[in-house]
């Protein structure tokens, strides 16, 4: 049996131009109104995600920053697990690397991050991860950004955190999401699941891969699992 959902924001709730599926909005609506608790964890800042579920109707229990940091409810603490200052090295080193032919890193939202170092997909990832070997930081294409962070942290990890928080196992969680930087996630929770949009690895690692896209394939996942919830 499953007893709550979690679920990754832009690609799976968002299409591809992070525009909200309003079915998706709706889907998340009806199972907080039958009481189950839904967490958004996602690459994106705490207040981003506030904003969201505020609007979209959650308890406001997130998991930002791709792991880097979680909370339970809206008046929980939000636990930092990540270490920027780790991060903000290896963006240093990358950014030396690209300015020297001529690139320019764009970074996003640097004054509300807390434990990563997110910045525009403008260079290779796979290039800056070679820059910074050898350190502790991974570099995270989440096909909306490239994340550095730290390393052990993950989706997953604080999803390990935030359930003990919540009085529940990882295992209670049916968790969906798009791309590699939801792997972890969807590995440890009870029941993973892909969006028909995500990335071959995370397909890979998913116990469903919904036939649907986007916000249609979270429905589409919560259809299927909800008579498991409970
Ligand atoms: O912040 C990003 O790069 C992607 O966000 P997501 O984890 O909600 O897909
Ligand atoms: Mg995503």
């Amino acid at each position: 049996m499953l007893k709550a959902v979690i679920t990754d924001i832009d690609g799976t709730l968002t299409d591809r131009r992070r525009r909200l599926s309003t079915e998706a909005i709706r889907t998340i609506r009806s199972l907080v109104d039958a009481g189950i608790t839904v967490v958004v964890a996602s690459g994106n800042t705490v207040c981003s995600l506030d904003m969201l579920c505020k609007m979209i109707g959650t308890d406001g229990s997130i998991i930002g920053e791709n792991g880097g940091l979680y909370r339970f409810r809206y008046d929980g603490q939000i636990h930092v697990t990540g270490r920027q200052s780790v991060c903000w090295d290896a963006y240093h080193r990358i950014e030396e690397h690209f300015i020297a032919q001529g690139e320019v890193l764009t970074l996003y939202s640097p004054e509300y991050r807390f434990a990563d170092v997110a910045f525009a997909r403008t260079v290779d990832p796979v290039e800056a991860a070679g820059v910074i070997e050898g350190m502790p930081v991974r570099v995270i294409d989440t096909g909306f950004a490239i994340h550095l962070q730290y390393e052990g942290i993950s989706k997953g990890s604080a999803l390990g955190d935030l359930a003990l928080l919540m009085g529940l196992e990882p295992s209670d969680f049916l968790a969906i999401g798009d791309s590699e930087n939801d792997t972890d996630m969807i590995r440890r929770a009870g029941v993973g699941a892909a969006v028909g949009n995500a990335t071959d690895d995370l397909r890979k690692a998913a116990d469903y891969v919904s036939k649907k896209k986007y916000g249609d394939g979270f429905v589409e996942i919560i259809e299927k699992y909800r008579p498991e919830i409970v």
